[in-house]
């Protein structure tokens, strides 16, 4: 999906909140049938421009008003002469309301989809399931999405690829892969989180005539992490300023063989626009340090006595501590201490894990405390630090970001190729810019670098994060295939430089 390019306010709605916005919007006197229509033709024309060389199509239509949508679809690419064969997995006579009509208004065949025959299509037409799926596809109909998936034939679907979970993204039961996925009014979750991202190739989002202000009064605080969201947060350099008004940030580092996560984080956040960056490292590592550091300084910090010192100086107005610095008391010890101060902090890595016992320590240092608290977790941390989110099933990504946020009072950050950010006031958005080569070592110790230097220059922790993904994913875009943490290190661009 070409995420980069999507611009503007995107609010992501979940299957059930879209389906209250088409009720009230058919309810204030919108003709729903209307709305299908729309739907219906625009998946024809997705079809038609995509695979104008087609020279026939299957048709696969479901039980619900996603079905209805095929059944449009399916006249629209008759009337253009594309030779079409329509399979129903339900009796046609039991549609309902609009899709009942748009079943009338198909004038070719309904075959039962127990006889699919795909041998003379070229492309299929996924309308099976969309917002409706409410359980994991089985028996015939989930056979009959098999022999979909090993023709390889090329899928256009409905809404939502069948089988997948447009709340959370999940599979359920299986799930036929898209390459084209036309969705209407709003994004769903299922759209970006994972694996759900992945089975609907490229998303086109279609207007069909919902009246915002119905989206607006069901909007669930949740976007897509567009530079819109947060444009006017991004740090502007000013000609009055000078290195210590755009925030001095200091970055922990491990031990002498363990200070590369270090420099990365630190090295990130000077490109990323802090004024300046000083690297802390204990006695033992002072020398392996200083053998790679010109433009980022270094100061001794072993002990919690050099920590209260150096907080003496209130000019270093956040830390990022976790990358490479081992995992233990000292940690949570130095990590308590800061957050009782009013300096930024972002937890990473064995920052978090060194909680993973005492985690309710934590959260309690923070709600005691006036600091911005930034949780950067990958999957395993996540699951460290809040077993009982990370193992309920029920829960989509975005739910199990927001119930940690509300729980630990920090701004979650939750990675992946989906990284979710919340807020504990509620406010999420979903990140979708990151491509799949991000997945590197030390990545994770850039990013908690860029989320430093814009903290320290005073950027709200929720819109810190959110821009530091952002900024993230476009330096891995730039920099292709096969970078390493050095170059991304190397290629971030102040965000005033990136978004000018
Ligand atoms: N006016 C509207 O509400 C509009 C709705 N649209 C379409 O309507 C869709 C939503 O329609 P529906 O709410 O009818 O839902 P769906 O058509 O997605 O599916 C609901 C039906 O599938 C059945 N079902 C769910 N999971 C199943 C499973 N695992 N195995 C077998 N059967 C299963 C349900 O019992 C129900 O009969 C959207 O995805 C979109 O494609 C569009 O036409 C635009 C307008
Ligand atoms: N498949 C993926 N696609 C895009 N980005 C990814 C993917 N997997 C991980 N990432 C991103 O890469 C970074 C990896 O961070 P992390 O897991 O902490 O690794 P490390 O500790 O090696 O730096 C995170 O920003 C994460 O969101
Ligand atoms: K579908």
């Amino acid at each position: 999906m070409t995420v980069s390019e999507i611009r503007g306010h995107h609010p992501i709605l979940t299957p059930k909140a879209m389906g209250e916005v088409d009720r009230a919007a058919i309810q204030s006197g919108i003709d729903g049938y209307r709305l299908m229509l729309i739907a219906g033709a625009a998946i024809s024309a997705c079809v038609l421009e995509h695979y104008p060389e087609a020279t026939g199509a299957i048709v696969l239509c479901g039980p619900g008003n996603n079905g209805g949508d095929g059944y449009v679809a399916a006249r629209g690419l008759a009337e253009a002469g594309m030779p079409v064969r329509l399979y129903s997995s339900v009796d046609p006579e039991r549609l309902k309301g609009d899709a009942a009509t748009a079943r009338d208004d198909w004038q070719g065949p309904i075959h039962s989809l127990a006889d699919l025959d795909w041998r003379d299509s070229e492309i299929v037409i996924d309308a099976l399931f969309g917002a409706g799926l409410d359980r994991p596809v089985e028996g015939a109909v989930a056979e009959a999405m098999m022999t979909v998936v090993s023709s390889e034939l090329p899928v256009v679907a409905a809404d939502l690829p069948s089988g997948v979970s447009g709340r959370t993204g999940e599979v359920q039961g299986v799930a036929l892969s898209a390459e084209h996925t036309v969705t209407f009014a709003t994004y769903k979750p299922g759209h970006f989180l994972v694996p759900g991202a992945d089975y609907c190739g490229d998303v086109h989002l279609i207007d069909i005539g919902i009246p915002q202000r119905e989206i607006d009064a069901h909007d669930q605080n949740l976007w897509l992490n567009t530079p819109e969201i947060w444009s006017d947060r991004i740090p502007e350099p000013k000609l009055s300023g000078h290195k210590y008004s755009k925030g001095h940030l200091g970055v922990f580092s491990g031990a002498f063989s363990h200070t590369g996560a270090a420099r990365l984080a630190a090295h990130s956040a000077l490109r990323a626009g802090a004024g300046l960056v000083t690297v802390l490292a204990p006695a033992s590592a002072i020398a392996s340090n200083a053998a790679h550091l010109t433009a980022i300084m270094l100061r001794n910090v072993s002990s919690d006595e050099d920590l209260d010192a150096l907080l003496q100086d209130q000019r270093m107005n956040g830390f990022v501590l976790g990358p490479g610095f081992g995992v233990g008391e000292k940690t949570c010890g130095f990590a308590r201490t800061i957050i009782s101060t009013d300096r930024a902090l972002v937890l990473d890595a064995d920052g978090l894990t060194s909680f993973k016992d005492n985690a309710e320590d934590l959260f309690s240092a923070i709600a005691d405390g006036a600091a911005p608290v930034i949780l950067t977790p990958h999957a395993g941390e996540f699951s460290r630090l809040f077993p009982d989110l990370a193992a309920d099933t029920e829960l989509s990504k975005v739910d199990r970001a927001r119930m940690a946020a509300d729980r630990s009072g920090a701004v979650v950050l939750y990675k992946g190729a989906d990284t979710v950010i919340a807020a504990p006031d509620g406010r999420a958005v979903i990140n979708v810019n990151a491509p799949p080569w991000l997945a590197t070592a030390g990545s994770g110790d850039c990013l908690a670098g860029i989320i430093g230097a814009l903290l320290v220059q005073h950027v709200p922790a929720f819109e810190a994060a959110a821009i530091a993904a952002y900024m993230h994913g476009e330096a891995g875009m730039e920099l292709g295939e096969g970078l390493t943490a050095d170059d991304l290190a190397d290629g971030i661009l102040s965000p005033s430089v990136l978004f000018e």
